[in-house]
């Protein structure tokens, strides 16, 4: 079943009164009431507008009842029927996630999470009542933040948290929380004790665009164990509320602000690229990137999942909202398997613990799966093993299955007869087990002979690199072909565990694609130059690079005239991460982006050249939007993925795009007039050579650190006109990231 994904716009605050609104829900031409499609304008040319189509779409006026009813409540059902559930809010700061999922003290405003609760105890009494055979139902809860990457047991108190924070392992293909405290759960007083005690120690804080805004990200955890006669099922539903991602130029954080924000930024952005990377079916889908993706795991997570796209109507989010619409029009297209749990029977089930009050039940470090709870079964169950579970769970849904599977639910929603449990048909379920045999001898996903050439040339690299490395260390012999050396330098790279140089790659591609657009031709070539040498057999990438010299050459007497803007550069404390659309083809989705600080001397951006990249998910109305998308992703000559390159919250082999210069003119005499030996002489002459190859092998210098070398080096100036040369040592330990200890490193290993 593919993800459902709903959007729900929030009603104007009463500060944005006088701002206008330009998030609409609107019905389809079949059914002008129950809205389903989302519009907003381009950013770029208004009088475009955007349609974006959901399962479902609730407007300002939609109540949390309703928003229970229709969305929530039939998720009880599975639950009860042993599938794990999935209910996440996805959205920017401020647009209302907090209040969907938890929502407000009064009956009329409670969120999501009370609501699932209620239903949960509900049905529980009704199954405890009526089954035949005498069943018994026990709840209980976990609940943990993550923040600034580290998870926290929100059961307990701040100050008995380790700063480390809880360990995550992998089971199987999931990702397990160890050490959280698990409590039981007998009624809705004490889950509304227990929830709102845990929310007093999630992190919150005001900033400018929430005065309550969540820092983290929270996952409640409700498990239920259902014994019927001599077999126990256990189910859980995960709720989720994300921290919303933040434009910070809007938020104005300060310092620990910004930390939370790129923790919270990047793990969005990674979430965004899972999601990317299923949709293209990629091999390797980069959950490991974030603790968060490793917790949601989303499209493998075997549960039904709900997603609840939160927006907010006026202007101000413009950017933002169409950045999360692009990621829920992905999300939507993800197929999760659904699969029930099996029960655990009597004599081999784990000690279920007693539930006596709300005492606490530690855990002594044994792992507690965050969103399917089948990690017990299988250990209890030597023949029921992990495999037993497709590895690959999803796959890309087509529009066309995916509209009739939204109208099918759109009925069942509206069907005023239909009880809205039934929207989600058990019928639906494709899968519950799978035989041993199915695992051994059923269809082994297939892999493309690029792949596997890929993978049989890492291989074989690694073991010459393997091989090269009991060798000892010998200075780059010059007949070496400048090449082999590129492709050795690469695989160093991949051995160190450092870098990964297709990131690298795609980073600069990305960044020659964002120069390109705001129209900056030698920026964007250099960027091409410097991709090349992760991809230098690209003809693509060759043949743009001439185009564009040769476009830039034509174009030079013009540029000639221009005066290149030069400021002074000091500090860059406000330097900070924030999403950015790029134009990688037509799928746009949020990226890093990196602000320009007031004392940077890189080519100054406009607000709206940085954010907003060209509005490219052109969903028309009535049409398919998956093929537009597809049609229009092949625009862009390359799978773009990391832009992440601030350096001051953490060194991630993100990349750096700092070129710290000197106003023209400003170098002191003395460094000019250095004696320099001839030891000297070949290190300024490497450094000039700006081939960051060469760069990186002197010693000291790491891929990362000769990249920003040569980021420094090639100026700031958009036409290239400020680039620097760098003639003593002293000015080469001037340069971003390079500091005396480095120069005389590099001096001393030559
Ligand atoms: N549907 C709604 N009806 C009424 N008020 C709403 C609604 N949605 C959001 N709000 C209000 O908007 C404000 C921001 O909402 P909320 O804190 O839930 O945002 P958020 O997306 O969780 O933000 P953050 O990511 O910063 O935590 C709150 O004051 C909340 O009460």
């Amino acid at each position: 079943m593919a993800i459902r994904v709903i959007a729900r716009i929030r009603p104007q605050h009463e500060k944005e009164l006088d701002k206008e609104i330009i998030v609409s829900a609107i019905g389809n031409s079949s059914d002008s009431i129950h809205p389903t499609e989302i519009t907003l304008p381009n950013p770029r040319n208004e009088k475009e507008i955007f349609t974006f189509q959901f399962s479902s779409v609730y407007d300002h006026s939609a109540t949390q009842q309703q928003l229970f009813d229709n969305e929530v409540a039939p998720t009880i059902k599975h639950l009860f029927g042993g599938f794990d559930v999935t209910i996440f809010a996805y959205g920017s700061t401020g647009t209302g996630k907090t209040h969907t999922m938890r929502g407000g003290k009064s009956l009329a405003e409670r969120g999501m999470i009370p609501r699932l609760l209620s239903g949960i105890f509900r049905r529980a009494r009704k199954v405890t009542k009526e089954s035949v055979v005498e069943t018994r139902v026990k709840i209980s809860l976990h609940y943990f933040e993550i923040y600034n990457e580290k998870v926290f047991d929100l059961f307990e108190a701040p100050e008995k948290r380790s700063l480390a924070g809880l360990p995550l392992r992998d089971n199987g293909n999931k990702a397990v929380v160890v050490g959280l405290t698990e409590r039981p759960c007998e009624s809705l007083k004490d889950f509304e004790h227990l929830y709102d005690q845990a929310n007093l120690n999630r992190s919150t804080s005001a900033t400018k665009l929430n005065a309550v805004s969540s820092r983290s990200h929270a996952i409640l955890g409700i498990k239920l164990e259902m014994k019927t006669g001599d077999q126990t099922r256990i189910s859980t539903a995960s709720a989720i509320d994300l921290a919303g991602s933040e434009d910070n130029r809007r938020t104005e954080n300060q310092k620990e602000r910004m930390v939370e924000s790129a923790s919270i930024n990047k793990s969005l952005f990674t979430l965004a690229k899972c999601v990317e990377a299923i949709g293209r079916q990629d091999v390797r889908i980069p959950y490991r990137e974030s603790k968060m993706t490793r917790i949601l795991n989303i499209g493998q997570n075997n549960s039904l999942t709900v997603m609840i796209l939160n927006l907010a109507p006026v202007r101000t989010y413009h950017q933002d909202t169409l950045s999360s619409l692009n990621f829920a029009n992905r999300t939507k297209k993800i197929e999760v398997r659904e699969i029930e749990n099996e029960p655990v029977f009597k004599g081999c089930s784990r000690a279920v613990p007693t539930f006596t009050g709300l005492s606490i039940q530690r855990q002594p470090l044994r792992p507690l799966a965050t969103s399917v709870h089948n990690s017990a079964v299988h250990a209890l169950k030597p023949s029921d093993k992990q495999g037993d579970r497709q590895a690959k769970a999803f796959s890309v849904y087509s529009d066309r299955a995916r509209l009739s599977n939204a109208a099918r639910m759109e009925t069942a929603r509206r069907s005023p007869l239909k009880r809205p449990s039934d929207s989600f048909s058990v019928s639906s379920r494709p899968t519950k087990r799978r035989s041993p045999d199915h695992v051994l001898f059923g269809p082994q996903p297939t892999i493309s002979k690029e792949v596997f050439e890929k993978i049989v040339e890492d291989k074989v690299t690694d073991i010459l690199a393997a091989r090269a490395l009991d060798q000892p260390p010998i200075a780059p012999q010059p007949h070496i072909s400048e090449e082999v050396q590129k492709r050795l330098e690469l695989l160093e790279k991949k051995i160190d565990g450092k870098d990964d140089g297709r990131e690298q790659g795609l980073a600069f591609l990305l960044m020659a694609k964002q120069h390109l657009v705001r129209g900056e031709e030698t920026s964007a070539l250099r960027m091409y130059t410097l991709a090349k040498q992760y991809f230098p057999k690209n003809e693509k990438l060759d043949l743009k690079i001439d185009k564009l010299r040769v476009k830039i050459h034509q174009r030079k007497p013009e540029k000639q005239q221009k005066e290149p803007v030069v400021e002074t550069l000091e500090s860059s404390p406000n330097d900070d991460r924030y999403l950015v659309y790029s134009d990688c083809g037509t799928d746009e989705m949020p990226r890093f982006g990196h602000r320009p600080s007031k004392s940077d001397t890189r080519p100054k951006l406009k607000e709206s050249d940085v954010q907003g990249g060209p509005a490219t998910a052109q969903l028309s109305t009535k049409c398919s939007t998956l093929e537009t998308v597809k049609a229009k992703q092949h625009d862009t000559d390359y799978e773009i993925e990391v832009y992440d390159e601030n350096s001051e919250y953490e060194s991630d082999g993100g990349f750096y795009y700092k070129a710290r210069t000197r106003k023209k003119g400003a170098r002191s005499e003395s460094e000019q007039d250095q004696a320099q030996t001839p030891r000297t002489k070949q290190l300024v002459n490497i450094v000039n050579t700006r081939d960051v190859s060469q760069i990186r092998l002197l010693k000291g210098v790491g891929a990362k650190k000769a990249q920003a070398i040569v980021e420094a080096l090639c100026g700031a100036d958009e036409d290239g006109s400020n680039e620097v040369v760098v003639k003593s040592l002293s000015e080469l330990g001037h340069l971003r990231g390079v500091g005396p200890k480095t120069v005389e490193s590099m001096r001393m290993g030559l």
